[in-house]
């Protein structure tokens, strides 16, 4: 399953991943908000980064005006690795590198389309793996060891 969610400062961004998602075939599911009233992002990060942590979705997409707040609230959650990202650059090393599960993005800093160019390098990169798993194992590690109180 492929989710994304935005507060109001990336609704309109979001409205046009989602066409452009649909247009490469891509069922996502949206998970609020769904109009332009101020909300508080916590509450929609929340839903995605959950839904990933737990593997009932494998990826998700994360809007606000920045992008700043969102990518707080979802590396909160165990297995995420949410990227904020603002160029082409950095959007395919969130993928090479980074193996990165939710990409976010800032409404407010960003043209349709360039977002769409962005969202649509993340999908189509391929993880590296070899010395990036390494380091990713290490974060995993940090989790772990929070969770059983040795950090
Ligand atoms: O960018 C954000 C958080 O990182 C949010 O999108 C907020 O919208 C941002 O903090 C601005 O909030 P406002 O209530 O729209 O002024």
């Amino acid at each position: 399953m492929f989710l994304i969610a935005s507060d109001h400062g990336g609704l309109e961004l979001k409205e046009c991943i989602k066409t452009y998602l649909k247009e490469r075939g891509i069922d996502v599911r949206d998970l609020g908000t769904d109009n332009g009233d101020s909300v508080d992002y916590p509450d929609f990060g929340e839903r995605v980064g959950r839904a990933v942590s737990a593997g009932e979705a494998e990826k998700g997409i994360l809007i606000c005006g920045t992008g700043i707040g969102m990518s707080m609230v979802a590396n909160k959650f165990p297995g995420v690795r949410a990227a904020l990202i603002w160029d082409e650059f950095t959007a395919r090393m969130s993928k090479e590198h980074n193996n990165a599960n939710i990409l976010v993005l800032g409404g407010r800093m960003l043209s349709g389309d360039k977002a769409r160019t962005m969202v649509g390098i993340w999908l189509d990169a391929v993880f590296e793996g070899g010395r990036h798993q390494k380091r990713l194992d290490k974060i995993a590690q940090i989790e772990d060891d929070i969770r059983a109180g040795r950090l």
